[in-house]
């Protein structure tokens, strides 16, 4: 394109390139959206960061494609153990537990490998326009549209492009963020770390424990996987820096090799990186104005402890993009985007607060303060970490008050399911738009007519489980992962948005009524026209 061309307009502009905008783009281009990406770097920043999916991310990266390739760039978490000084343990939190989506709670990547495997896959669609090397000077908006001004940063010719929507995924010092007017709300956390990752040669093994913090005042340390790349495993060290130390004596490469040289010396492993890192508690007050929206990073920082950063910013864009997609093909309301912040913030929010309780465990720096956690957690008398959470607010089956009915808000679970005649994933099997759960073909009869006529409307498919899938609707729970959650949430039926999150749910065939009702309202104020089917 030339100076003098008109803008182009896409669907969705993307600003910055890291995992959040590889994964968005993938989701709106399957749907069909053109979406054009503008980052600065013209190569891919090198160095791993993140090290965890959870489950749920597993989920998801799955039913947009990457099925196939996940096992090869993921291995299952061991339990996560925290120890103190003495190597007694305070807290354990267990990652390699079966979790309600199928697979270990977490999963482990090299984050490098697996933004390649994001990056080969949004390079298939031609909906996709990646545009490397281009710095963004700034962003606006109009009633019509979003507009951006890039410069080639090698040529240093500028073009505006315009978008439908435009989407800041830029990281925690975001221009779109700016552009959005949003203030960052600092929750107070800051420790400098240095992050080491290694290589461990070919035939050695390490002996050091597979995933720990380890809470030793004289040098808090943590020791992790970081993943896995053509059948090499990589693993993970941080330290933090002590109140005596600088940054600068940290950072340097003998510096990182001394503090590893009771894990792991230049014999056994190569070091691939070590960077000082600050970690902090940031979110944003505001992650939506008209046609501009932040995610990721741009909208909240979390410290590592709880494996979350990368994943709360994939989850922030399967929000955005079923929302996205109702919208771009004219079957919802725009109103329907201000749920992302209703229900992405304060998710993210609590995240960022069990995060900081973890980095609360470990920051300690002072032998008294660390005695004194460590009685806390060994008498019982610390308080417990607060639980992960689930949706609150936003597009929910919710009470006068506002408050979520029932099971809204919840993740649903997943499983291998048999259906048609065939076995497999329930969300390969099934597709992915918004779905009733039944807990038996008992429920399915005791529907009222209007109710399945009203779902019908919507678009909304009804499933049931069953003893014999022949029927429509019926499927087998093959690996036992909807009975047992419906049961021990006392369902008989739940209802599943785009994202997997429930709606709501009923704990008697006679509560579908009043929640396909609930829906049918949301329908309308969104002007939702119709489900989507894949
Ligand atoms: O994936 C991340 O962002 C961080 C992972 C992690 C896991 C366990 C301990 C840490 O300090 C970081």
């Amino acid at each position: 394109m030339n100076l003098n061309d008109t803008p182009k307009l896409v669907d969705v502009l993307l600003v910055g390139y890291g995992p959040v905008s590889e994964i968005l783009a993938v989701m709106l281009a399957r749907r069909g959206h053109s979406v054009a990406v503008f980052e600065r770097w013209s190569e891919r920043y090198p160095l791993p960061r993140a090290v965890c999916i959870d489950h749920e991310i597993y989920r998801v990266l799955a039913a947009i494609g990457m099925r196939d390739q996940l096992p090869g760039v993921t291995h299952a978490a061991p339990p996560y153990r925290w120890f103190n000084a003495e190597w007694k343990e305070l807290l354990a939190i267990d990652w390699s537990k079966e979790s309600i989506s199928g697979g270990t709670e977490v999963n482990f990547v090299h984050q490098p490998t697996m933004e390649a495997m994001f990056d080969r896959q949004a390079r298939k669609y031609a909906e996709i326009d990646i545009n490397l090397g281009c710095e963004v000077l700034s962003v606006s908006q109009t009633s019509d549209y979003a507009e951006l001004t890039a410069r080639d940063v090698a040529s240093g010719e500028q073009r505006t492009v315009r978008g439908r929507y435009l989407i800041g995924a830029d990281g925690a010092n975001s221009l779109v963020r700016q552009a959005i007017g949003a203030v960052q709300e600092d929750r107070g956390f800051e420790a400098d770390w240095l992050v080491i990752d290694v290589l461990p040669h070919e035939g050695v093994t390490l002996d050091v424990p597979a995933a720990a913090q380890y809470c030793n005042p004289a040098r808090p340390t943590t020791i992790v996987p970081a993943g896995v790349s053509e059948g090499r495993y990589y693993r993970r060290w941080e330290f933090m820096r002590m109140p005596h130390e600088t940054r600068e004596e940290l950072e340097q490469e003998a510096t990182a090799w001394k503090l590893l040289s009771p894990w792991v010396t230049p014999e056994q492993g190569q070091m691939v990186r070590h960077k000082l890192y600050t970690f902090r508690s940031l979110i944003a007050d505001r992650w939506r104005n008209g046609r501009l929206l932040i995610a990721g990073d741009a909208a909240h920082v979390m410290p590592p402890f709880m494996g979350q950063g990368m994943c709360a910013g994939l989850r922030d864009a399967w929000n955005l993009s079923w929302k996205l997609d109702l919208i771009l093909k004219g079957e919802a309301d725009d109103a329907l985007l201000d749920t992302y912040q209703q229900e992405r913030r304060p998710h993210a929010s609590d995240v960022v607060d069990l995060s900081m309780y973890l980095g609360k465990v470990i920051c300690i720096p002072d032998a008294a303060a660390a005695a004194r956690r460590d009685q806390s957690f060994f008498d019982g008398s610390v308080t417990p970490p607060p639980a992960f959470p689930s949706l609150t607010q936003g597009m929910l089956h919710k009470d006068e008050q506002g408050r979520p009915l029932g099971a809204a808000g919840l993740l649903s679970p997943h499983g291998t399911i048999q259906r048609d005649g065939r076995s497999g994933r329930y969300d390969d099997l099934t597709g992915l738009g918004f779905t009733l759960v039944l807990r038996s073909a008992a429920v399915l009869d005791a529907m009222t007519p209007a109710s399945c006529v009203q779902l019908a409307q919507m678009g909304v498919r009804t499933v049931y489980l069953a003893e014999d899938a022949s029927a429509p609707g019926a499927f087998i729970d093959i690996d036992a992962k909807f009975g047992p959650y419906m049961d021990q949430h006392e369902l008989a039926a739940m209802l599943v948005r785009p994202d997997f999150y429930l709606y709501g749910s009923a704990a008697s065939a006679q509560q579908i009524a009043p929640l396909v009702t609930a829906l049918a309202a949301d329908y309308r104020q969104y002007a939702l026209k119709l489900a989507l089917t894949r």
